[in-house]
């Protein structure tokens, strides 16, 4: 089926521009979502928790910021972008007893809705607004006068309004110079995990760490293997962001593309793709979500042991002493711009 594709002309920026926006949490997404909303005119409040580390970083950049129960009664449109293991118990104990008729709970993910953690109240609407990309390049795109692709979706459609209440919002934060796409909120989860974790997340880490694991064990020196499978992944990944693959094939060499075509599909192997299906169906019937709802609840052991793990990798020593010779490159992540 064709998808229905929308840019800043089929936008309505005034309907977000009359409401009353409350953006939870102020981290990637929320420090980019809440400074563009307010730099295209949008009233826009903060709400975080009790001794929240991100307060301060909001009030610098001269934003309100409430606790969570003043900024979803005094909204009518909750944006809750709070980790989504977070955001069941905020929005049981904060923002359910503050929602009021014709108010809309807006997320920048699905996971909550699909896998049932929130049941919101039928007087409301429910949509979202999801950024393909992360918070920081959100605002960075939005600032340089570009944008980062959204898809959104309606699961509860109160208002009778509510999907052009999310074009707008989507317009609001840069998204609709790109494109937005009307998806559902199953469809966004399903393949927002499906992208992270077998491809731009999961298998990218991994095939860069193998990839520099695999030189430097056969003796080459650290510093080529670096240039060779990261940064250099960039400079490759860059050419297909602008011209798909057969962009990037036109840019490499006869003998690089020889070896792209006959080697790719030999490490990227069948095993690798029944794998990626594995790993889908996982997100599709719920078990990576229990797994990951568990983990959470129990304090985190093995995110914590692994994320480590990943810090020590010895890339990440040669990277840090590279990039620190090349100023334009380590440009620092914040919340402000
Ligand atoms: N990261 C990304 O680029 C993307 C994220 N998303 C989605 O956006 C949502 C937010 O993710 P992300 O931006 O990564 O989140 P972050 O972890 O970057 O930020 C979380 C924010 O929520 C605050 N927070 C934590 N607990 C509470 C609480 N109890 N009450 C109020 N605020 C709280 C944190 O405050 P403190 O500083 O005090 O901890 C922080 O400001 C998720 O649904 C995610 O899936 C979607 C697309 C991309
Ligand atoms: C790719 C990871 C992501 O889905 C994102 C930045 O889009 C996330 O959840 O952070
Ligand atoms: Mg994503
Ligand atoms: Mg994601």
């Amino acid at each position: 089926m064709a998808v229905e594709i929308f840019y800043d002309d089929d936008a309505d920026l005034s309907i977000i521009q009359g409401r009353k926006v409350a953006v939870i949490g102020y981290g990637s997404q929320g420090h980019a979502h809440s400074l563009s909303l307010r730099d295209s005119g949008v009233d826009v409040r903060i709400g975080l928790q009790e001794g929240s580390k991100s307060r301060a970083k909001a009030e610098e950049q001269g934003l309100r910021v409430l606790s969570v129960a003043e900024a979803a009664a005094e909204a009518d449109v909750i944006m809750i972008l709070a980790p989504d293991t977070k955001q069941r118990f905020i929005y049981e104990e904060h923002i359910a007893p503050n929602l009021k008729d014709g108010d809309a709970l807006f997320f920048g993910h699905g996971f909550n809705i699909r896998y049932d953690l929130i049941k919101p109240p039928a007087n409301v609407d429910v949509a979202m607004v999801a950024p393909k990309g992360p918070g920081h390049l959100v605002r960075r795109q939005f600032v340089d006068g570009k944008g980062v692709p959204c898809l959104i979706a309606v699961e509860q459609d109160a208002s009778g309004n509510a999907q052009a209440l999310a074009l707008s919002y989507a317009a609001a934060i840069g998204g609709a110079r790109a494109g937005v796409i009307k998806t559902t909120f199953t469809e966004e989860t399903e393949t927002d995990l499906f992208g992270e974790q077998a491809v731009l997340c999961g298998g990218a880490s991994a095939l860069v760490q193998t990839g520099f694991e695999v030189l430097t064990e056969a003796g080459y020196a650290p510093e080529i293997a670096y240039f060779e499978v990261l940064h250099e992944l960039k400079l490759i990944v860059d050419l297909m962001y602008e011209g798909g693959i057969a962009r990037q094939r036109y840019s490499i060499s006869d003998t690089a593309e020889y070896g792209d075509l006959t080697r790719g599909p030999r490490v990227i192997s069948p095993a690798v793709k029944e794998e990626m299906k594995k790993i889908l169906g996982e997100i599709q019937d719920g078990t990576f979500a229990r797994e990951w709802v568990a983990e959470d609840e129990a304090g985190r052991p093995n995110f914590t042991k692994l994320e480590d793990q990943g810090n020590q990798h010895p890339i990440e020593k040669t990277g840090k002493k590279l990039r620190d010779l090349m100023s334009w490159v380590d440009r620092p992540i914040t919340e402000t711009a």
